[in-house]
């Protein structure tokens, strides 16, 4: 196989050698990454470390990386959407997978694991406020796999029964399914977590069946992802990057756990009174759930 060293246009590298946008170079990450949406929950993350040996941050994405408990962490804020997540993803690949001198791709491959720290809201009236889900499944009503090939790891009888019985329009983008990493997913299945099919959705607003001052195309949305069944599988919650988290860690050949901690029930119209306290919960659960064997 042809390894030509990849164009500047392609594999961009700042003055200092560090990679595009994320700002890092080779060395800098653990293979062990913890992502979060939000910049400033990346603190709340390192501030358990023994200690933090790289702090950059550009942009939204804020990267320190460090030990807990021994162990090689890193944590790196993605922002909120699947696009970051496709800058995020390729760029952390490229600092373990590509030779920054040759600029071409290392015969031999690394394999990273991802377990994003999240927040979302529940759309079955049984998963309470506060609660955690460890997204089995994601569904992307994203538009970002459909642009890269080998997705074959998708599942398409799934993202028809979603289409049919949804009454899917056609001028929103194809959704499609894809899985957690199996063994992650185990690690992760077990109280205080529950395990669920998550939506990945492309904005918090109208994509997520919310009226403000703005009517919705579908004004039945929520209950039809609600009442959605395939195959004994209900859709439990709503966020905005779990399927491009799985889908480009499959595509990459990294391995991607989705936790969610519910701050918002859609059912009952009510929103968590201790958002913080959760997600506090939910960072010192995985961290030590990530640190036993
Ligand atoms: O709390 P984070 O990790 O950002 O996750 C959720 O919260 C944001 C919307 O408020 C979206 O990014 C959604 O996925
Ligand atoms: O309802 C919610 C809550 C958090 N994040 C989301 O994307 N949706």
């Amino acid at each position: 196989m042809k390894n030509k060293p990849l164009t500047s246009s392609e594999f961009i590298l700042n003055e200092d050698g560090s990679i595009y946008h994320l700002h890092l170079k080779p060395g800098d990450i653990a293979h062990t990454i913890i992502t979060v949406g939000d910049p400033d929950r990346v603190e709340d993350v390192s501030k358990h470390f023994d200690s933090i040996e790289v702090a950059v941050h550009r942009r939204e994405f804020k990267t320190n990386t460090g030990t807990y408990k021994g162990k090689p962490i890193t944590v790196i804020s993605t922002g909120i959407g699947t696009d970051n997540i496709d800058i995020v993803f390729n760029e952390l690949d490229a600092l373990v997978n590509i030779d920054f001198k040759s600029r071409t791709i290392k015969q031999q491959h690394t394999t990273l694991e991802f377990v994003r720290i999240g927040t979302s809201g529940s759309i079955q009236p049984d998963i309470p406020l506060d609660s955690f889900v460890a997204s089995e499944m994601a569904i992307g009503f994203d538009n970002l796999l459909h642009f890269y090939k080998d997705v074959d790891f998708l599942d398409h009888n799934f993202s028809e029964a979603l289409r049919s019985q949804m009454q899917w329009n056609a001028h929103k983008s194809s959704p499609y399914v894809v899985t957690a990493d199996t063994s992650l997913l185990e690690r992760f299945s077990e109280k205080p977590f529950r395990t669920g099919i998550t939506a990945t959705n492309v904005g918090f607003y109208g994509p997520q069946g919310r009226t403000l001052r703005l009517q919705l195309e579908d004004s039945h949305l929520n209950e039809k992802l609600q009442s959605f069944q395939y195959k004994n599988h209900v859709i439990t919650n709503l966020e905005m990057e779990t399927s491009g988290i799985y889908g480009m860690a499959k595509l990459l050949g990294h391995n991607a756990i989705s936790l969610n901690a519910i701050l918002a029930n859609r059912v009952s119209g009510t929103f968590s009174s201790t958002p913080k306290q959760t997600i506090d919960n939910l960072i010192v659960t995985t961290l030590d759930l990530l640190t036993h064997d």
